[in-house]
């Protein structure tokens, strides 16, 4: 193994502080040293707390010889540029989802990695680290239930201030998109988007909740609940039914409390809490193989299959119709 990395961040919001926090006080092989965002008072109180050292700029910082690795947790719309700029100097990249807004932009990502000819980019889809979608994906390729024929899912938020229409496919759905293509290990081929009654809570012109349903190359019906506003908490489902037994992804364990002529159990508050050990585990994995040389994660191929599946779902949501999904031959760059 080489020396331990450092690692620079853009983006010191709220992911990029828990991604922090676990890289310098709980896992092994890695310190994040250097940070910068846009806003740069912020920025500062972040380095300070942590010691950091702060660049005003992020590609000086993606630049610096010093800095071994980086880790992008900007808003969506400024991924690409950091993405490409670490490409650029060589260094393995870990991104937030989405890769990038734009499925072309996700595709210029993926072809500049193709001619630097060693993948560097990593793509943040935690769910695929998650112990209980990981026993999900066991139980399925073990055949003993015979083959997926329904998924149904929800993806729960208790609030989301800012979201417009758009975003609970491209920014929270894209994880069921990803995650649900990596536990079967089949492509979408369409994608329809629905409206319930919208809550009285969603803000402005949001439409909350929406249904996507999707529909794989051999015939799998999948339908995922999006509610950014639930109020009650973070809440993550997805039932498998196959074709002789249905799986369900555990809920986080937690002791049941019995009291006062009821029985309750918590919920999680927010994704920091419900996969925290997605996260751990991504991100020990991730300083890992990069210390090794390799990486091996969700690729900005995936970031990119993931992007075009959500445009083909919003384009359905805003036209009320279904779409065909495309999806076009994996690279043998991409090929494991
Ligand atoms: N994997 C997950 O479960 C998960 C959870 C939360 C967020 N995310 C993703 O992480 C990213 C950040 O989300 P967040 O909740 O931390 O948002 P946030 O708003 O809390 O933080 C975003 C940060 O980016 C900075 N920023 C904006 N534009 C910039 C630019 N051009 N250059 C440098 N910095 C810039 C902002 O100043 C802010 O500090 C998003 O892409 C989001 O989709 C992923
Ligand atoms: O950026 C966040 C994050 O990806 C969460 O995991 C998801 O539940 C939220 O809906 C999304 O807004």
């Amino acid at each position: 193994m080489e020396k331990n990395l450092n690692i620079g961040i853009v983006g010191t919001g709220a992911i990029g502080r828990t991604h922090i926090e676990r890289i310098n006080r709980k896992l092994q092989g890695a310190k994040v040293t250097a940070c910068a965002d846009a806003n740069l008072d912020f920025c500062r109180s972040v380095a300070e707390k942590y010691g950091l050292k702060v660049y005003e700029n992020g590609e000086d910082m993606i630049a610096d010889d010093k800095i071994n690795a980086v880790i992008v947790t900007t808003l969506d719309a400024f991924h690409e540029e950091y993405v490409l700029a670490a490409i650029k100097a060589g260094k393995f990249v870990f991104c937030e989802k989405p890769l990038a807004p734009e499925a072309q932009a996700c595709r210029r990502i993926a072809e500049a990695e193709i001619a630097a000819r060693r993948q560097l980019v990593q793509v943040g889809f935690m769910r695929r680290y998650d112990p209980g979608y990981r026993q999900l994906k066991a139980l399925i390729e073990s055949g003993e239930y015979g083959s997926p024929l329904m998924l149904h899912c929800a993806h729960r938020n208790p609030d989301a201030p800012g979201f417009t229409t758009d975003m609970p496919v491209e920014n929270s759905m894209i994880h069921e998109i990803d995650v649900l293509r990596w536990l079967i290990g089949e492509n979408y081929i369409s994608a329809e988007v629905v409206f319930p009654k919208t809550t009285k809570y969603a803000q402005g012109a949001l439409k909350d909740p929406q249904i996507m349903y999707l529909t794989t190359e051999s015939g799998i019906r999948i339908d995922v609940e999006s509610f950014v506003n639930c109020r009650y908490g973070y809440d993550i489902k997805c039932e498998v039914v196959c074709e002789e037994g249905s799986l369900n992804l555990p809920e986080p364990a937690n002791a049941m409390v019995r009291s006062k002529a009821s029985r309750m159990t918590p919920i999680c508050r927010d994704w920091s809490e419900r996969f925290i050990e997605a996260y751990n585990v991504e991100f020990q994995e991730w300083i890992n193989s990069c210390r090794a040389g390799v990486v091996n994660g969700p690729s900005a191929w995936d970031g990119y299959l993931g992007q075009v599946a959500a445009k083909a779902a919003s384009k359905a949501r805003d036209t009320q119709t279904r779409i065909a999904i495309k999806t076009e031959p994996t690279p043998d760059f991409y090929k494991k």
